[in-house]
């Protein structure tokens, strides 16, 4: 069969970039298909804002602390158009990273409009058919809108207009305790809004106990409200303040709405239903290799069902390029997945939390528990909040969480520990937690081995079995 591809890419997100720019390093025709802004949401109005805006909210705090260190600060001066400008900035930074120009040296041809499938092999983008023995599907996840009785009558705020805003909230009201609802409420605080968070459960309850305790309280004492429930009704008064009521009869009123509840797995309006790809709850059905129900189009990254994080996505995406070009099988294996709330303190986690691992092993887990405050460089620099707590089954360590100052980049030793696997080969490969510093570990250790990778014999090999796929 003629085919006009090797592989065609729908989206230029994390994962469907990875994706597509391993492929063509490795000598294949990619198409890259991208309807909105190149980078998808982690660039755009994802983590590069949010972490942008977090560094804006930590100057604030740090210039309000009380004296620390014998040296007292100037007290902060929050100027609105400033943060504004510096979140676009970290954007506008790192955009050539992400770039049509980019991608298209290493060897993609980079569409940028909305792609449809027409076929089982074939994709329709700005009025041309492209077809392909092999489709990645990378088209992300967008922010879920509840069902709340009135929302559709007020004006609200996700992530992807929250880093557009031209004045600061007077009063930032968040719905949703997660993670975003959290990163976002301590940073709005810090840079002097009043923020109250409403949450029906625990808030940050993915991560672990005690280090969402510690940054809850840390909070609490920031002046951070919390009220516990679910919005069940919003209105807007004459005054244009919006009031959310919660199901326990709690109303709560604030300048601006911010709803952070969770993710949407895009998979509607692109011709999925047709193709009869099959859709989980939240996301397109895959196996572990993240192929679909149609084994030759995979699903990587927030579309399918699984966890939602930018490292997750490109993880997935270099699977994809083993799948793909190698034809390499390539399970997912999250023993040692790790991710990062960025709160201050900040919380990492990797492998199990203590929860799940004793839901596991019960009797059996051994915790061990080492504070921030007999650590001899916190002790110097006054920073002793927080612990690492690591659970162990025997001597095998099977997770690891940390709470306190630059958590995050602790967690690559734990990488090691889980997986069993220290060399540099296996550091290039391994799962880092984005965005960390750590990064640049593996990126080091995969600069390494990226002259055999991308070598003459693998190319030859993906060669042949390309020219193999497009015989059928
Ligand atoms: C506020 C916020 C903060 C976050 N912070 C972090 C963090 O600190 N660390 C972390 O690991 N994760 C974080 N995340 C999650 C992270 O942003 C996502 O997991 C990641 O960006 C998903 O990448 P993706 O490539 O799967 O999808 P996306 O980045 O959403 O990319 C999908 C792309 O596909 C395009 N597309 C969709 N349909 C089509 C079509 N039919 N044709 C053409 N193009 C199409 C879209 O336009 C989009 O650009 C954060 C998310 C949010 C909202
Ligand atoms: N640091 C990071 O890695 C990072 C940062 C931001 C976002 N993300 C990604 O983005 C995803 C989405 O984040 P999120 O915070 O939107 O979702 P989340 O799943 O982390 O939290 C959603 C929260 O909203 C609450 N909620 C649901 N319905 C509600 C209602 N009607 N009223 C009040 N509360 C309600 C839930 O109980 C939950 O605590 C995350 O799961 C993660 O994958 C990651």
């Amino acid at each position: 069969m003629k085919y006009s591809h090797d592989v065609i890419v729908i989206g230029g997100g994390a994962a469907g970039l990875t994706a597509a720019g391993g492929c063509a390093m490795f000598g294949l025709k990619v198409a890259l298909i991208e309807g909105n802004k190149m980078g998808g949401e982690c660039l755009n109005n994802g983590c590069v804002p949010s972490k942008a805006l977090i560094a804006s909210a930590r100057r604030a705090a740090e210039a309000r602390e009380g004296k620390r260190a014998g040296v007292q600060l100037a007290a902060p001066q929050v100027e609105w158009s400033g943060v504004h400008a510096h979140i676009h900035k970290a954007i506008a930074d790192i955009a050539p990273h992400d770039s049509e120009e980019r991608f298209t040296e290493m060897g993609c041809e980079v569409i940028r409009d909305w792609a449809k499938f027409t076929g089982k092999h074939s994709v329709e983008v700005g009025g041309r058919t492209l077809t392909a023995p092999r489709i990645v599907i990378a088209t992300g996840s967008a922010p879920f809108v509840p069902p709340v009785d009135g929302l559709a009558d007020v004006p609200y705020l996700t992530n992807e207009n929250l880093f557009d805003l031209e004045e600061q909230p007077g009063h930032l009201v968040i719905i949703g305790g997660g993670v975003i609802g959290m990163e976002m409420a301590q940073s709005f605080r810090r840079l002097g809004s009043d923020v109250t968070v409403l949450e029906p459960g625990e808030v940050l309850g993915r991560d672990d106990r005690d280090s969402a305790a510690i940054v809850k309280a840390t909070m609490d004492k920031e002046g951070v409200r919390f009220v516990k429930g679910r919005a069940a009704r919003v209105s807007q008064g004459p005054d244009g303040g919006i009031t959310v009521s919660t199901d326990g009869g709690d109303d709560v009123t604030g300048t601006h709405l911010l709803i952070a509840v969770g993710r949407k797995a895009r998979t509607e309006g692109y011709g999925l239903e047709k193709l009869g790809i099959a859709i989980g709850r939240n996301g397109i059905e895959v196996d572990e290799r993240r192929r679909t129900s149609l084994k030759h189009i995979y699903a990587i990254g927030d579309c399918r069902e699984g966890p939602r994080l930018t490292h997750v996505s490109g993880y997935e995406g270099s699977n994809a390029v083993l799948e793909i070009a190698l034809g390499l099988p390539a399970k997912v294996d999250f023993k040692a997945l790790p991710w990062c709330t960025y709160t201050e303190p900040e919380i990492a986690q990797i492998g199990m939390t203590e929860s799940e691992a004793r839901e596991k092993y019960g009797e059996k887990l051994r915790v061990v528990t080492e504070g921030f405050d007999h650590n001899e460089r916190a002790i110097a620099e006054g920073l002793t909040k927080g612990h690492t707590k690591v659970m162990l089954k025997g001597k095998k360590v099977v997770g690891a969480s940390i709470c306190g100052v630059h958590a995050g980049e602790l967690l690559l030793p734990f990488t090691q520990m889980i997986t069993g696997k220290a060399g540099t080969f296996d550091m290039g490969g391994a799962i880092v937690s984005y965005p960390t510093r750590a990064e640049i570990v593996k990126a080091a250790a995969f600069s390494a081995w990226e002259p055999i990778v991308f070598g003459a014999w693998p190319k030859r090999w993906v060669s042949l079995l390309a020219k193999i796929r497009r015989m059928f």
